[in-house]
């Protein structure tokens, strides 16, 4: 054995037996979640009990990432123990989430980041559809997208909220990387004709413009439908989508990250009909309808004013009502079991023509 294979030998028996810790310590991990469902059915009745904890699982998170000494990195070792919850979870039920499709998108990605890639994620056509299965029961959870850092509010899912009794279980922060596909191996050269849908146009444009001005634009519904096309015309023909659509469609990436704005970023809501409790860092979200009338807007905030909470956003829509109502959807500091946010949810309340809590929930944190 020469002196190399020696050393290594050592080191991989090293590595053999940390192996066999971890391997024995997961299944011991995974025996206490199951004691975990059982506690919670004996108590809460099996068909009531609440197995998904979302302020449970990012205090896990965050403990992961502070405690972190390296030399793996925090958001390596969080995406890991994502994983191993995710693991856990589906021992103890099985989840069923309900994502805004086709599938390939960057909505499924957001719900596997959330979930990881034991829950059973499910495309449906619309948000209506997303959110109609989650309120019937037929998935646990729905995964939506709320806003894109260049596009801003997605405002059909802001609207959902007030036709369906939904709550506000979570959100996720994905960054979005769009790339240029092709079946051939011709690299950049010789493309006529681009597939992609609206969306990544208006996040690629500038990219688009400076590289292919002269091909050809083909509108389509998905990226994943960009791919088929690129697939089905051959030569010439190239998709704008993600990484996973390029695994999904076996297509090569010829130019990598040509989204405009370096920092593309879509935030998405995860729904479902539960409270969650506090974890230490939450936001909450709340739908207010006013009388319209001069510094409407202005009362509303003065109360956030006064007891120092901080908006993370805010959106009108027009309520649908004949008087002359408007609508505000407001993203603040805080949980609702917190004293000084009750406080301003009862002055809201006492103000305001409607008031509703979506849901407070733990901030993103991966
Ligand atoms: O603590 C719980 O309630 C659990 O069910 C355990 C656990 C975990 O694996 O840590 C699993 C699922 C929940 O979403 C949160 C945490």
């Amino acid at each position: 054995m020469s002196d190399q294979e020696k050393e290594l030998k050592l080191l991989r028996d090293q590595i053999d037996s940390i192996d066999r810790q971890i391997h024995g310590l997961l299944n011991d991990r995974a025996r206490c979640a199951q004691h975990v469902a059982e506690v919670k059915e004996k108590y809460q009745g099996s068909k009531d009990a609440v197995f998904y904890r979302p302020e449970r699982e990012a205090q896990v998170l965050r403990r992961v990432m502070e405690r972190n000494e390296g030399p793996l990195a925090d958001h390596e070792v969080a995406r890991l123990f994502r994983e191993v919850m995710s693991v856990c979870l589906a021992l103890e039920k099985p989840m069923h989430v309900a994502f805004l499709g086709p599938e390939g998108n960057f909505t499924q990605q957001a719900a596997s980041k959330h979930f990881g890639h034991s829950a059973h994620c499910i495309p449906f056509n619309s948000g209506d559809e997303v959110f109609r299965e989650v309120e019937s029961g037929g998935a646990h959870y729905g995964v939506v997208p709320i806003e894109n850092s260049s596009e801003g509010v997605v405002s059909h899912t802001l609207d959902l909220f007030k036709r369906f009794n939904l709550t506000i279980c979570g959100e996720v922060e994905l960054r979005i990387h769009h790339h240029v596909l092709r079946a051939d191996d011709l690299g950049l050269d010789q493309i006529t004709r681009i597939y992609l849908p609206q969306q990544t146009l208006s996040q690629c444009r500038s990219w688009l413009d400076s590289h292919f001005l002269s091909a050809e634009r083909i509108l389509v519904n998905s990226n994943a439908e960009a791919a088929r096309m690129a697939i089905k015309q051959g030569a010439g023909a190239v998709a704008i989508a993600s990484e996973l659509v390029a695994d999904l469609y076996q297509l090569n990436v010829v130019a990598r990250n040509i989204d405009d704005q370096s920092d593309n970023s879509t935030r998405y809501l995860i729904i479902g009909d539960q409270e969650v409790g506090e974890s230490g860092q939450d936001k909450t979200s709340i739908l207010v309808t006013v009388r319209d009338k001069s510094g409407a807007l202005y009362e509303l905030l003065e109360h956030f004013h006064k007891h120092k909470i901080s908006l993370t956003g805010i959106e009108t829509r027009p309520a649908n009502s004949e008087n002359s109502h408007s609508a505000f959807y407001i993203d603040f500091e805080g949980h609702a079991a917190n004293k000084h946010i009750q406080k301003v949810l009862q002055e809201l309340q006492s103000e305001t023509v409607e008031l509703k809590l979506l849901g407070s929930y733990p901030v993103a944190v991966l």
